[in-house]
């Protein structure tokens, strides 16, 4: 591994979205809004638009390990991304790479299940397998207020409290994302200590990607060297922002996030 390097580098894993609204098109847009170097391990290949997903084919599981060795031994990885895992044995092969990744690399982990569009991107049978074996490795974890709600297996669930459910599963932060909140508000919890991260709602944003965005930017900050609450501040901000400026006339559907600025260079 290279060891001079200037440039974080931060690998995430994660399905492709051919629309390139989310997954590992906006991770990648993210990482370079934050000046870092992304690397890619894809974990399955989607045929979607803004209006849905037509097809999800995964990716093998040993590709998907060696996407993840041949990027880490020759470029390094200060931080690693988890998106869209899809079914067993992808979680069970995205936990083994990580266990060949060097230590203290942090993770952090967006729980995705089901798209903008409403697509099942989580098969109901690995959420078991999530949580055994990817909550436990996991830095933060970034459910939004559904994921974390089947996560925690209450409905019932939100704030502090639910928080607390998933941060009981095993990772050591957990970030509730508030975009399906009434007030946009994350709430960040390390076992310890709630802290709220208000910002404004932009109910006529574009909001396709916008938990791979968060997740990403909060991601490239840790390799960066922000603490994990610095990391998740930036994350709520520069998302809010990527969603008011959204690419709302793209697609029938949910509009990609904007994070690079793209519309306002038009
Ligand atoms: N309409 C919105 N206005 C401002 N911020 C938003 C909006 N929707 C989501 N966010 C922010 O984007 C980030 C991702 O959240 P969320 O939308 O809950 O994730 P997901 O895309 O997984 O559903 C969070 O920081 C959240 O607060
Ligand atoms: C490959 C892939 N990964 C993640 C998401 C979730 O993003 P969103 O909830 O914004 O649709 C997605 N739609 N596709």
């Amino acid at each position: 591994m290279t060891t001079a390097r200037t440039i974080p580098v931060v690998l995430t894993i994660a399905g492709s979205d051919s629309g390139g609204g989310a997954g590992i098109q906006a991770d990648l847009k993210a990482f370079a809004a934050a000046g870092t170097h992304g690397t890619t391990a894809i974990t399955a290949i989607t045929a979607q638009n803004t209006v849905g997903v037509r097809a999800i084919a995964p990716i093998a599981p040993d590709i998907i390990r060696a996407q993840v060795s041949a990027v880490a031994e020759d470029l390094g990885v200060d931080a690693v991304k988890i998106g869209m895992l899809g079914d067993v044995a992808t979680v069970q092969a995205v936990a083994a790479a990580l266990d060949d990744l060097p230590a203290g690399v942090p993770v952090v982990h967006d729980p995705v299940m089901v798209a903008e569009s409403g697509a099942r991107l989580l098969e109901r049978a690995a959420m078991r397998a999530v949580i055994d074996e990817i909550l436990p490795r996991a830095t933060v974890v970034t459910p939004n207020l559904p994921e974390a709600r089947a996560l925690a297996e209450d409905e019932t669930l939100d704030g502090e409290a639910l928080a607390r459910a998933v941060h009981a599963l095993g990772p050591q932060w957990v970030v509730v994302t508030g975009g399906h909140r009434e007030q946009a508000t994350d709430v960040l919890f390390d076992g310890d200590a709630i802290t709220t991260l208000p910002g404004e709602r932009h109910p006529d944003g574009a909001a396709h990607g916008s938990g791979c965005t968060h997740s990403s930017t909060l991601a490239a900050h840790l390799a960066r060297g922000a603490d994990v609450p610095t990391a998740a501040r930036i994350a709520r901000s520069v998302t809010g922002d990527a969603v008011r400026d959204g690419l709302r006339d793209l697609g029938a559907g949910a509009g990609p996030v904007d994070v690079l600025g793209v519309g306002r260079r038009e």
